[in-house]
């Protein structure tokens, strides 16, 4: 089974990378590809760019197995659609399952992704739990994709909807550009590689203001 993990990633923090690695584990993945999205097309855009959010997703899992960051969003124009990278790697992985994860609270909002039902064409849907989001109700389409157990995943290419429960860490990437523009420390939250690129490049600080002197 192939898993995909997809996110603004602005930035990377221990939040993503801690779930990815349970995920990887639990699903017995062959690989998890983190997918930064280009063009986030459900928010406003980033303010770091794409280029950038991918430089700080690869110094992150630089030396972990099993992680591979996929650029197949970046190098597609118009918002990141999740069921066209979904199309787009279902034509080059056959007979394999793909596990699409996604956090609660994204999941919240799955509704109302772009031609959303066509996801459960290409991929499963597990989704992971998130502190502050607890269960919500579902549509009658989605309990009837909640898979029987954990075995049928690994049956069935595509179409199935479960849910994984992993460490809550409560860590967002909001919460880290709030801390970073008021001057704290961001470590212990992402890796140090990701720190140094924050800095290097200036990142989530507020702009400095030049009074000529
Ligand atoms: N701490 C966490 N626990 C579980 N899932 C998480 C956590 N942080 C992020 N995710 C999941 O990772 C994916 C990508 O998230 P994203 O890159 O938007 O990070 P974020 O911290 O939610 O960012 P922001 O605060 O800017 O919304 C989403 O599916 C999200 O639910
Ligand atoms: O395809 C869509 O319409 C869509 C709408 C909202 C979110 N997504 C994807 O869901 C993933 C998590 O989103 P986010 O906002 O938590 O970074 C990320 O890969 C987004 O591109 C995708």
């Amino acid at each position: 089974m192939i898993g995909v993990y997809g996110g603004t990633f602005n930035p990377v923090h221990y939040g993503h990378l801690r779930t990815a690695l349970e995920v990887k584990e639990l699903f017995e993945l062959e690989q998890l590809r983190l997918i930064p999205c280009r063009l986030p097309p459900h928010r406003d855009e980033p303010d770091v760019p794409a280029h950038l959010r991918l430089q700080m997703l690869e110094a992150a899992v630089a030396d972990t197995h099993g992680f591979n960051v996929d650029r197949r969003e970046l190098d597609r124009a118009g918002p990141s659609y999740m069921v066209d990278t979904l199309h787009s790697l279902r034509a080059e992985i056959d007979n394999t399952p793909l596990l699409l994860f996604i956090g609660a609270d994204a999941f919240a909002g799955l509704e109302r992704w772009h031609q959303w039902q066509r996801l459960f064409d290409y991929a499963h849907i597990v989704v992971m739990t998130r502190p502050g989001y607890a269960g919500l109700a579902l549509s009658a389409f989605l309990q009837q994709r909640i898979a029987e157990d954990r075995t049928q995943l690994s049956r069935q290419t595509a179409g199935l909807l479960t849910f994984q429960e992993v460490t809550a860490l409560a860590i967002s990437a909001t919460a880290i550009r709030e801390l970073v523009a008021s001057g704290r420390d961001p470590q212990f939250l992402m890796p140090d590689r990701v720190i140094e690129l924050i800095r290097r490049h200036h990142l989530y600080q507020p702009p400095t203001h030049h009074t000529g002197n």
